[in-house]
């Protein structure tokens, strides 16, 4: 927990605990307690099928939990009366793809939540926007729908978007696997970028860089069960014999 100068605690933006859910039989989420703090960043990895989805999708109350507690900057929003939008409204989102309606311009996309939930005035949503997308050069395509985009800028223009209203937190659910591979560097920048101005961040990822390169902390999943929680630089550098198998064939194969 980070100290105020006053000296009262501040709770973490996100604090889990004892996190369950069991699709029939299937326990996919076995007692997950996870803390991040303000400003920090985490990259959650583990194999297909650990349950890095799930788990992001039950911070953002899209899927319910069969039991825990969820609280977001100290508040209970696990509690079955909770205002589900009022939640989302905090937190933004981005998933592999198909995040941009396609139908929208892409500033209409961009300053949707801002003007609707968030009742901004077009013209200041607009003037966000547009600083936003020029600062990472897709101001020239504002008033372009989606499908002009490449597929790196169109998750570009979807993670402007869940940052377009300041949200607390940033859950990034494997941003770059529907992408090729020379567009996955411009999406790792620009979360690097955010990293760098204090956004936090929990993301679910296969790419060994966002971990290694953007991310404060490295949180593997097992089967529903977090197996390691550590500093990126402390994480990376332990040894091979502390792996399990699927650690290493699925991220440290080469070595
Ligand atoms: N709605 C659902 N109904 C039944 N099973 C589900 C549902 N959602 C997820 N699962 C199962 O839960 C397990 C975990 O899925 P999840 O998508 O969370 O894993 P993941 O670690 O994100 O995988 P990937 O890296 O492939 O995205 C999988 O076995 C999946 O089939």
């Amino acid at each position: 927990m980070n100290a105020s100068p006053a000296g009262l605690e501040t709770p973490p933006v996100l604090r889990l605990r004892g996190i369950r859910r069991a699709f029939g039989d299937h326990e996919v989420l076995r007692g997950i307690d996870l803390d991040v703090a303000a400003h920090e960043v985490v990259a959650l990895v583990g194999a297909s099928g650990s349950g890095k989805s799930t788990l992001l999708r039950t911070v953002n109350l899209l899927e319910r939990i069969d039991d825990g507690v969820i609280l977001l900057a100290g508040e209970d929003v696990s509690d079955p009366r909770t205002d589900a939008d009022r939640v989302r409204g905090r937190i933004g989102v981005v998933f592999q793809a198909y995040n941009l309606f396609p139908h929208l311009s892409v500033l209409d996309n961009v300053t949707l939540a801002s003007r609707l939930v968030h009742r901004i005035p077009r013209a200041e949503a607009e003037r966000r926007a547009l600083g936003l997308l020029g600062s990472i050069g897709l101001g020239d395509f504002a008033r372009s729908f989606p499908d002009r985009l490449s597929g790196g800028q169109q998750q570009r223009a979807a993670i402007v978007r869940a940052i377009a209203t300041d949200p607390e937190l940033l859950l990034l659910d494997e941003v770059t696997s529907a992408l090729d591979p020379e567009l996955v560097g411009e999406v790792l920048e620009l979360v690097r970028a955010l990293a760098a101005r204090g956004t936090t961040i929990v993301m679910a990822t296969h790419e060994m860089a966002f971990a290694r390169d953007v991310a404060d902390r490295v949180v593997f999943l097992d089967a529903g069960r977090i197996i390691e929680d550590a500093p990126a630089r402390e994480f990376f550098a332990a040894p091979r014999e502390a792996r399990s198998r699927e650690f290493l064939s699925r991220f440290l194969p080469e070595a």
